[in-house]
């Protein structure tokens, strides 16, 4: 016999899904951040762990870190300290194939967050019109003390208002695997260290409101990652991208002007 499903999502039932929102809700009213357990069930989980296996086996993933700091006597290669992270990454639409159930989890995600978005009396996140979101962002930890120091998603208002993780790590022990998110939510002085657990969702504001990191981690950790857009916010955004753009280009065509006429 099949376990009881105890997921949320598998479930079926609608009064567990409308339970879990409110109870999103108040999670980010009051900390700015929300955990999920036993979002979609193990053996979904399971399939979305073995897919994201084959991609990161097949060797899809890149470096997160794109550019090395290199020290000039020692290749940045070598020098996995002096990076600010290690993970590995691949980004993934959805409609690729071998992608599939991580676009089924990204609208599972997906739903949760307009529903949330849309309830009443759902505080902060009225604030928000949410109608689009980034890629998913599959990320390994290939294990040997690879990390990511304290950051901010987003520090410059370019949109994003709500980062999603969705973790695949069955038994993940922090403490001998470490790879604890810690969380510093601002102001404030509270600290969430948060396991990245098999078939844990998580939400946080994705501004100044959460400087996070991901501690050392002693063995591989695989998590997925979307970002959600406030439409307001975003089009700011995009338009002072457009303004900035439209400035470099004058500068660029005046100079290519000056260049291009004949020596007066
Ligand atoms: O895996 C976790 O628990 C969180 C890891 C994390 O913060 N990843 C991350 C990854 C990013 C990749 C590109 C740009 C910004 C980014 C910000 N954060
Ligand atoms: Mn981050």
């Amino acid at each position: 016999i099949g376990l009881a499903d105890s997921s949320f999502m598998g479930s079926g039932s609608e009064r567990r899904y409308e339970d879990l929102c409110r109870n999103i809700i108040s999670d980010m009213n009051k900390y700015g951040l929300s955990v999920v357990d036993d979002f979609l069930g193990v053996e979904t989980g399971l399939k979305i762990l073995n897919e994201v296996r084959s991609m990161y086996n097949a060797g899809a993933f890149h470096d997160g870190q794109l550019v090395q700091n290199p020290t000039p006597d020692v290749p940045s290669s070598a020098v996995r300290g002096d990076k600010i992270r290690g993970d590995k990454i691949k980004w993934v639409g959805g409609n690729e194939p071998g992608c599939s159930n991580v676009w089924y989890l990204t609208n599972q995600i997906d739903s949760v967050v307009y529903r949330v978005n849309t309830m009443k009396d759902n505080g902060i996140l009225g604030n928000y019109h949410i109608r689009e979101r980034t890629r998913a962002m599959v990320a390994c930890y290939p294990g040997s003390g690879t990390h990511y120091v304290m950051h901010v998603d987003n520090p410059k208002k370019d949109g994003r208002v709500i980062t999603a993780i969705y973790y695949l790590n069955i038994n993940w022990d922090a403490r001998e695997s470490g790879g604890i998110l810690r969380i510093r939510p601002t102001p404030g002085t509270t600290v969430a260290d948060i396991e990245p657990k098999f078939d844990r969702l998580i939400f946080f504001w994705s501004d100044i409101r959460n400087p996070h990191e991901v501690q050392p981690a002693h063995r591989t950790r695989y998590a997925i990652t979307v970002w959600y857009f406030d439409a307001k916010e975003r089009e700011e955004a995009l338009n002072r991208a457009k303004l900035e753009n439209s400035k470099t280009n004058n500068v660029a065509a005046q100079v290519q002007a000056q260049q291009a006429e004949p020596d007066s």
